[in-house]
């Protein structure tokens, strides 16, 4: 079953079109979005929370149109924009949100509001940018939503809070049919916590794939220069010269090069690698 679908979904904006999307979000899993900046990652998010109408396509979930408000009740969206309510404080804002839902869990909010150490009574104005996530997380987590989704947010957010909240995120997917989607550049937390990535680049979905078919399927290999010819670049994303030799992703069964072991060197790639290989002009 899929929390999430998006079916030849499609944005133009002034300079920049999201094209055909189809992704899905399966449910039950933490499922990380990735992608350079620009990418159309926001914009994703804002039609799958209905507050941005797309060109043509239809997105789902689960398995009704986003724009049935009773599925707001199993969503808990965290950003750190809050400007709607820059004038109000936490006591405040709760008034107005908190009879919204019909799993409201006061005891858990007050749980929450004194884990993140929170002010009840200072204008979020006043807040910081982690002040902000964390309050906005504190909203997301209070309403007990079988769905968290996540737009960058550790980007404010300090180490120590980072890793809290990671840990957070973990407890939670231990509850039944938890889903998370989460867009973010930090990609190391995508690979202790992520199940499934979905890659954007220049608003086209590049791959969806479990963080296993990653694993196995994307390599990064080095070599000396003279190894990279017409035939051989082909293999290759984002070759990378230098006077000692290359580097480049290789995408699929690295036992092609087993004939080549004393040549080359092998290594898993991490999603960094990853990102940047597929984004890079090469050969260079
Ligand atoms: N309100 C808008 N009007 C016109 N174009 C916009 C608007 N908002 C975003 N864009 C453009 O849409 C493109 C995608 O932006 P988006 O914010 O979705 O990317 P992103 O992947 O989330 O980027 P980042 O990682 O930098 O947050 C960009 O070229 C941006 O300039």
């Amino acid at each position: 079953m899929n929390a999430v679908e998006f079916h030849d979904v499609t944005k133009k904006r002034k300079d920049f079109t999201l094209d055909t999307i189809n992704l899905t979000i399966p449910q039950g899993y933490v499922t990380g979005f990735i992608g350079p900046n620009g990418s159309g990652k926001t914009t994703t998010i804002q039609m799958l929370m209905d507050l941005l109408p797309p060109d043509s396509g239809d997105i789902t979930l689960f398995n009704e149109s986003n724009k049935n408000h009773r599925m707001k009740q199993r969503i808990g969206f965290v950003y750190d924009e809050l400007y709607m309510y820059e004038e109000f404080n936490i006591k405040k804002m709760k008034s107005f949100i908190a009879p919204l839902y019909e799993n409201w869990n006061e005891a858990l909010f007050q749980q929450y509001l004194k884990e993140f150490d929170l002010p009840l009574k200072k204008k979020l104005k006043h807040f910081s940018k982690g002040m902000k996530m964390k309050c906005s997380l504190l909203f997301a987590l209070a309403h007990e939503p079988e769905f968290i989704i996540m737009d960058e947010p550790t980007s404010g957010l300090d180490p120590i809070f980072r890793r809290e909240l990671l840990d957070q995120l973990q407890e939670l997917m231990l509850r039944d049919n938890q889903t998370i989607f989460l867009s973010t550049h930090i990609t190391t937390d995508l690979e202790r916590i992520a199940h499934y990535i979905v890659f954007i680049y220049k608003g086209e979905i590049i791959f969806q794939k479990s963080m296993l078919e990653i694993q196995e399927q994307f390599h990064i290999v080095k070599g000396k220069r003279e190894m990279i010819d017409a035939d051989t670049e082909t293999l290759f994303s984002g070759i990378k010269m230098n006077q000692h030799g290359f580097t480049a992703l290789f995408e699929g069964d690295s036992t092609v090069f087993n004939a080549y072991s004393d040549d080359l060197v092998i290594e898993k790639a991490s999603l960094e690698d990853i990102m940047y290989f597929l984004t890079r002009e090469g050969p260079e």
